[in-house]
């Protein structure tokens, strides 16, 4: 048997001549046609580092088009077939402190206002797709696609992409607009055609990498009367990192509509006398208060980020590559040897938001949500009198004192079977889930009150058990209107009898919006005080944990290691993290290289145990992008070719 010494080594090849596929092939015909030998066998991806990314805040908008008045006919308010509710939990102020509204909210004085309408009905309203491309542009370049109709006349539109359509901008990026409606049922109403305006709203994707290093370099001090300087080779800089931050500024993920990819910038190279590379720029994605990150394709969530300026630092950017200068020994005085920068991780996420908000205003379409909200904030949401005025959620800020301030938010209208896709279905609830009470809105003016509040809660119950459950207040709306006042005493009999205490009040007329919003406030503090919210005495929170984390994946030992035998075709592939990083980060233009990785494979323990698992003569070890051929060699002068493997299996690059 053959003396089992082992040794892998690169044979001389050609390089094979690879046009830069960005320039077009310029004929010289003065110069010598053959590749240069400095010709490098990858075509380099980098790019200029990118200027530090800074978003503008996203506003949560509100998207109003008003339709003409005649468009909406009113028809009967269809009673739900069956409602059934879970045991909630509605709000009783019933002892002396906590006054109720007085039942006679609505002056009878009060100054009616002819323009609105309280009798439109919504009950038809439904998304629904259509061949909208052409049929409902208007010319204004606007996103536009199909909200609703009634009676067969269209309330809004939207242009929308199909679900799965790659969307490309003006700076050559491409979002892919995801298919939201993926697990629908046939026989259910189809939920599709939600403008992607709104989908990119509180959920995006996006790329982010973080910067490559810089490469170290061989250098020697040469100098006048300093004969045998010694190397001087200095180290490459760092990568950039990628930094989450929360922007308080903004409440949406619009802004990740246009700005999907996010590029640390990489660390320059290291130079002679010892200079080290700059660091690369790092990148700050700054994201809405709220967000929830999540890798793609995975459950796992990664960070959570709730309160404005948190900074999470998500990938780190990779090592700079060593000098010569570093490689200097007792033994090897003169080191050609240097090493590449480490590449930066990169990793696709997605976003999630989910407002955080103390109270969520929820209720069916029209209810006069957005009214309240302006009366009570500072907030302007747009106020129309037909259904889905609404489309995006919005925020206010609402201030009892100097220091107790609430953060309130008004969704968009539920309808009955949103469940089933109707109106905008249950797109914004997600929005609820970190509001600690709801304020549930009904129109006095419906013709059946009473069935609409069942219809939504109904709704909030299909949608989340929880939401359901959270505490809720009831605020029976738009008392300045006669037939809402009529319909006062029977609705807020039909409540008392379920146990629970209606408000009143004219969100217009701002009569009795303060009580409503004050018990909502303590209805927050009694459920925070429950949930012992307001001892959360900020613990330190490591928001760092998955840069520590890649950070401790990627610098696992050489001697972490599996080896994978595929026998149909020989193949022998040697899988270890460390060992992989070793690989990428070896400079195999230098000499010394080569004997580096053997001398590593031989210390880590590979060829040990690939002999002890029977690797034969001529068969393939894959490390890495690394593939060679085994040799058995009495002296260590077997040859082998190394090839650098490329990204594509198939293709392999002639590796000197
Ligand atoms: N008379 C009267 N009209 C009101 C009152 N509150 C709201 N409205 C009117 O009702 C209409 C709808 O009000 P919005 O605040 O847009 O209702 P919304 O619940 O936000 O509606 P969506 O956003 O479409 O779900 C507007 O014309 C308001 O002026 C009220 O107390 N009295
Ligand atoms: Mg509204």
């Amino acid at each position: 048997m053959a003396s089992m010494s082992v040794c892998f080594s690169p044979k001389a090849m050609a390089r094979p001549k690879i046009q830069n596929p960005r320039k077009p092939d310029k004929k010289k015909p003065f110069r010598n046609p053959t590749p240069s030998p400095k010709f490098k066998t990858q075509i380099s991806t980098y790019r200029s580092p990118p200027e530090p990314v800074t978003l503008s805040g996203g506003e949560a908008t509100t998207y109003t088009r008003l339709p003409p008045k005649d468009d909406f006919v009113a028809p009967s308010f269809s009673p739900p077939c069956e409602v059934k509710l879970i045991d909630s939990t509605p709000a009783k102020f019933e002892d002396e402190n906590d006054e109720p509204v007085s039942e006679e909210g609505g002056d009878d004085d009060a100054d009616v206002n002819s323009v609105i309408d309280g009798n439109i009905g919504y009950s038809k309203f439904e998304i629904f797709e259509d061949n909208y491309d052409s049929a409902f542009e208007d010319g204004d370049g606007e996103d536009e696609g199909i909200l609703g109709s009634t009676n067969g006349k269209t309330v809004k539109s939207f242009d929308d992409n199909d679900d799965g359509e790659l969307l490309e901008f003006e700076n050559g990026e491409y979002a892919k607009v995801y298919n939201a409606d993926a697990d629908f049922e046939e026989g259910d109403v189809k939920e599709k055609g939600v403008p992607a305006v709104m989908r990119c709203f509180d959920s995006a994707k996006i790329y982010v990498k973080a910067g490559n290093g810089g490469n170290g370099v061989v250098a020697f001090r040469r100098e006048k009367y300093v004969p045998l300087g010694g190397p001087s080779g200095g180290e490459g800089g760092r990568g950039g990192n990628v930094y989450i931050e929360v922007d308080g500024s903004m409440n949406s993920l619009l802004p990740f509509r246009n700005s999907v990819h996010f590029r640390a910038g990489r660390g320059s190279h290291g130079q002679g006398r010892m200079q080290a590379g700059s660091t690369g720029e790092d990148v700050v994605v700054k994201v809405a208060p709220g967000t929830v990150i999540r890798e793609a394709g995975k459950d796992e969530v990664l960070l959570e980020l709730l309160h404005p300026g948190q900074r999470a630092l998500l990938l780190p950017g990779g090592r700079g590559g060593r000098g010569n200068a570093s490689f200097k020994s007792g033994t090897n005085k003169v080191p050609r040897i240097a090493e590449n920068g480490e590449e930066g991780l990169e990793m696709w996420l997605e976003l999630e938001l989910k407002l955080v908000a103390d109270v969520g205003i929820v209720g069916a379409p029209n209810a006069g949500k957005s009214t309240l909200l302006s009366v009570i904030s500072a907030a302007q949401p747009a106020i129309a009198n037909y259904p889905f005025t609404t489309l995006l959620p919005n925020l206010g800020v609402v201030s009892f004192d100097y220091d107790a301030t609430i953060v309130v938010a008004d969704l968009p209208g539920l309808l009955e079977g949103a469940h089933r896709g109707f109106g905008l279905g249950h797109e914004f609830l997600r929005h609820t889930e970190r509001c600690s009470a709801l304020v549930h809105i009904v129109d006095g003016s419906a013709q059946q009150p009473e069935l609409e509040f069942d219809a939504v809660r109904l709704e909030l119950e299909m949608f989340s058990p929880e939401i359901a459950e959270k505490p809720y207040i009831v605020a029976y709306n738009k008392m300045d209107l006669p037939e809402a006042y009529e319909n006062w005493q029977s609705f807020k009999e039909n409540l008392q009898s379920r146990g629970i205490v209606p408000f009143c009040m004219s969100a217009v007329t701002r009569e009795g919006t303060h009580e409503v919003i004050c018990s909502a406030y303590k209805l927050l503090c009694k459920s925070k005080e429950a949930t012992g919210e307001f001892e959360d005495n900020g613990d330190i929170v490591n928001l760092d944990h998955v840069a520590d984390k890649l950070q401790r994946q990627r610098s696992a030992s050489i001697s972490d290691f599996e080896i994978i035998h595929d026998s149909s075709s020989g193949t022998w592939h040697v899988v270890g993290s460390g060992l992989q990083r070793f690989v990428q980060m070896t400079n195999w233009r230098y000499v010394d290289s080569e004997r580096r990785f053997q001398h590593v494979l031989e210390a880590c323990g590979v060829n040990k145990s690939l002999m002890k698992l029977g690797v034969k003569e001529g068969d393939t070890v894959i490390v890495g992008e690394m593939e060679m051929v085994w040799h058995d060699s009495a002296n260590n002068s077997g040859a082998s070719s190394m090839k650098k493997r490329l990204a594509d299996s198939t293709k392999w690059a002639q590796w000197k």
